[in-house]
């Protein structure tokens, strides 16, 4: 069996008197495209923020790509490895599609200006931009800033993506064209962690849905068996309000 690229044992998080991670424990295969699925704070955007390196967890081991984000002297050796795409895309307004993808190339990984721009168009063209490359987020539909956000994390060159509600602020008519380049990673055989309220992506895309309940992993499985014949009262109840809309 491969190594696994993320593992989480007994992980536990606190904000203030509130427990919100109790004793995860949970790990990744390489390509593997794993959705996090559950109500609203049940703690599925803080077992991704934590498995990324931009929180820490009070208890627990994590290990992504060998690197122990646990131990705070090695932490940031996780730049680099990781790409993160959020609900707000965050673009720099005054730069371009392009300006924006390749910022951190320049400033934080020191490549050139020519090798930013090779690298970033390649990753514009992977979210299928690259005619879009000198436009400005304000020409920009929400759809295709939030595919420049994906870019930008791709030029990295991650080996793990993720995705936390990257199509909640979008229009429903623009959530398919986002969707869709998420679906490409995942053929492409990119190891992704998504959260997502779109039952649809998980369903479709996932190898594995992990359904989590205040603060625990209430049920894991493939989507089939998650969609079609959740065994926890739980995930059926969930499965149902959400489904219905
Ligand atoms: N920085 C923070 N400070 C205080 N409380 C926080 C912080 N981040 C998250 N929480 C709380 O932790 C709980 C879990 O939040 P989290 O965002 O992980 O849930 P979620 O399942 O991703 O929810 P949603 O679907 O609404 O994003 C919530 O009660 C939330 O209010």
């Amino acid at each position: 069996m491969s190594k696994p690229a993320i593992a989480l044992s007994n992980v536990t998080k606190s904000f203030g008197s509130t427990q919100v991670l109790k004793d995860i424990s949970l790990q990744v295969t390489p390509g593997e495209v794993l959705v996090l699925i559950g109500a609203s704070g049940s703690g599925k955007s803080t077992v991704l923020r934590i498995m990324s390196g931009l929180e820490t967890a009070d208890g627990g081991e994590i290990w992504v790509n060998d690197v122990p984000l646990h131990d705070t002297r090695r932490s940031r050796e996780i730049c680099g490895h990781v790409g993160m795409v959020f609900q707000q895309f965050n673009l720099f307004p005054h730069k371009t599609a392009l300006g924006n993808v390749t910022l951190a190339l320049i400033k934080a990984q020191n490549l050139s200006s020519a090798e930013a721009n090779k690298r970033g168009m390649a990753a514009l063209e992977r979210v299928g931009l690259a005619e879009r490359a000198q436009h400005y987020p304000s020409q920009l539909s929400g759809g295709q800033q939030q595919r420049v956000a994906i870019a930008r994390a791709l030029a990295v060159e991650p080996k793990i993506m993720f995705f936390d509600e990257a199509t909640s602020a979008l229009d429903p008519e623009l959530v398919g064209e986002v969707t869709e380049v998420m679906r490409g990673l995942a053929r492409d055989g990119m190891t992704m962690v998504v959260v997502t309220h779109e039952m649809g992506f998980a369903r479709k895309t996932a190898d594995r849905v992990v359904f989590m309940d205040k603060g625990v992993i209430a049920e894991q499985g493939v989507p089939e068996q998650i969609f079609v014949n959740p065994q926890n009262p739980r995930t059926q109840q969930f499965l149902s309000r959400v489904l219905e809309h």
